[in-house]
């Protein structure tokens, strides 16, 4: 697998909630890569948490760094990159992610708002209708997560190591194609 990738990363996105940043650090376990989450860089870079960050920048400003972090990132190879879940939005991100290989990871929103339930590190799920915030954000997103290389569509009983291991076994049929 490791000589298959010949160092090219690979960067995770889906919606919050989907278990990028949780089966990144496996994959990257697996694979023999460093691990990154776009969102941790921002805020060791910030020293704020992504909460204060949207309540005292704005998500505008989350956004800019969002895409300073992944362009910067994409610079380096051997790594497997936790994206948070609106990084598709911008298209100038596309040009960043296309660098690698690119993994949607696909689960339903009933699932996504039971794991989050207890969470409060979403700041765009803290308000009284998370499910229909995840809703309409889903369908802004969807063609855009659609764009990716690997379309993974996860199901509620599966674990973080099966769905790396699922990953891992797909991936030799995507780089044939390519
Ligand atoms: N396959 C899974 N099965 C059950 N819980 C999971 C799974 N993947 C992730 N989780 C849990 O869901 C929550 C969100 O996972 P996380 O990796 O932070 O997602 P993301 O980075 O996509 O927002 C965490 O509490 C994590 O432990
Ligand atoms: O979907 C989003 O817009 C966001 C997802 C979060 O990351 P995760 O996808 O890792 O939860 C984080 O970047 C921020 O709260 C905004
Ligand atoms: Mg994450």
């Amino acid at each position: 697998m490791i000589d298959l990738l010949k160092g090219v990363n690979l960067y995770l996105i889906g919606m919050m909630g989907v278990g990028k940043t949780t089966v990144g650090k496996l994959l990257a376990q697996e694979v023999g890569y460093r691990f990154v989450d776009t969102d941790e860089i921002i805020v060791k870079a910030v020293g704020k948490s992504i909460n204060e960050i949207f309540t005292e920048n704005g998500e505008t400003d989350f956004r800019q760094l969002e895409s300073d972090v992944l362009g910067q990132v994409c610079a380096y190879t051997k790594l497997i990159v936790a994206t948070g879940g609106g990084i598709v939005m911008q298209q100038q991100n596309w040009g960043y992610l296309r660098h690698g290989l690119i993994v949607w990871l696909d689960v339903p929103i009933q699932i996504i708002l039971e794991r989050l339930a207890e969470d409060h590190t979403r700041p765009l799920l803290q308000n009284s209708d998370p499910q229909g915030k995840l809703s309409s954000l889903l369908e802004q997103r969807q063609h855009k997560y659609s764009q990716a290389d690997l379309h993974i569509t996860i199901t509620a009983t599966e674990t973080p190591e099966e769905i790396a291991t699922r990953i891992l076994t797909t991936i030799p049929s995507i780089l044939k194609k390519s």
